[in-house]
């Protein structure tokens, strides 16, 4: 099984469809779930949207998707309000949630009704389970599934129409690690098609190797939009010395920065080891310690989201709604 079945883009074809956020914003009642809210989402990319638990990414991706209406701002898909798009099932396909299959109906069926309200055919849904994987799985019963079964079902029926906008609401979910190098490698091939890939996480860590770009929220608010490798930063090198002054000087000659740290430690400004290596053999000087150093991804997204899981109730962060998480139950349609 594989996705190269989906059906190509003429070369030359249309244009990629950008997904933009523009000063979104929702509240219900009078919490803010999601706060003045700016970014963009690029065709041919996978981008992650990150957030903890409770953080407003579900309600981001509704409002995208026209499913509730924003207090404020907009959400645009190939620059049109999703209620605007002349063939929405074309233009994006979506799967917000992996549970909301009626158990009796096998995952087929379920298909075909979908199918079947956008104008598809049998055939197109029988091609769509062998795309994700599950042709015989999907005579049987939905109820049965497990979890990774039913993500796959979700996407089969986002992808019905083709579309050039595909929105995943923690498509991870629930993937056994052999199911998530097989989404990493599908969503890959799609984004490689030119579609737009956006998909939701509350686990950088879960994601970190499928996505291009990420955009992180917390509480409702931008935090951050970047490259992976941005986000990681630029690699240093850390060396460990007994003769640092030395071994400094002939750094700082060749052009790189050298900051002290403790227990005679030096950390320099490039990721290249022989370079340093070799520093120190022309410098004379003897080397204990060799390393290169990233940040680390996951202690980077805690620190710029700490305390900010607004479901784990009140005094996480003092911006927790009233009543608790989805008291209000408003807006929603
Ligand atoms: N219809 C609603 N009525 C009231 N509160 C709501 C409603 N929908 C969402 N919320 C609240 O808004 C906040 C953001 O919820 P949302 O589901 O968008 O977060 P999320 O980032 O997707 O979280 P998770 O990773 O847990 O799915 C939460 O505190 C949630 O309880």
């Amino acid at each position: 099984m594989s996705a190269s079945s989906v059906r190509p883009r003429a070369a030359g074809g249309e244009p990629g469809a950008p997904v933009q956020i523009s000063n979104l914003t929702k509240t219900f009642g009078s919490f803010k779930a999601v706060d003045d809210l700016s970014f963009s989402v690029e065709p041919g990319r996978i981008t992650g949207f990150l957030g903890p638990n409770g953080a407003g990414k579900t309600t981001t991706l509704r409002m995208t998707l026209g499913l509730i209406t924003p207090t404020a701002g907009t959400a645009t898909i190939g620059g049109r309000k999703y209620a605007d798009l002349p063939h929405p099932l074309h233009t994006v396909g979506a799967a917000l949630e992996a549970t909301n299959f009626h158990p009796g109906r096998s995952g087929r069926d379920h298909l075909r009704v979908i199918a079947a309200a956008g104008g598809f055919t049998d055939k197109r849904v029988d091609e769509m389970l062998e795309l994700v994987g599950i042709p015989a799985a999907a005579k049987k019963r939905a109820g049965g599934y497990s979890m990774g079964m039913r993500q796959r079902l979700g996407l089969a029926a986002a992808l019905l129409g083709d579309p050039q906008v595909l929105i995943l609401d923690e498509p991870a979910n629930g993937l056994d690690p052999e199911g998530i190098r097989w989404l990493r490698g599908f969503l890959r091939h799609l984004a490689g098609e030119g579609k737009t890939v956006l998909i939701s996480s509350h686990m950088l860590s879960e994601v970190e190797q499928t996505v291009d770009d990420v955009v992180i929220i917390a509480n409702g608010r931008f935090v951050r939009q970047g490259t992976i490798g941005e986000l990681r930063g630029q690699a240093r090198v850390v060396v460990r010395t007994p003769n640092g002054d030395r071994l400094t000087e002939a750094l700082r000659r060749a052009g790189l920065q050298v900051e002290a740290l403790p227990e005679g430690r030096y950390s320099v400004s490039t990721d290249d080891l022989i370079q340093v290596g070799d520093a120190a053999f022309s410098a004379g000087v003897p080397v204990h310690e060799l390393r290169a150093e990233r940040a680390d991804l996951e202690d980077l997204f805690f620190q710029l989201t700490e305390n900010t899981n607004r479901n784990l109730g009140p005094g996480s962060d003092g911006s927790t709604p009233p009543n608790g998480p989805r008291a209000a139950e408003e807006g929603a349609r």
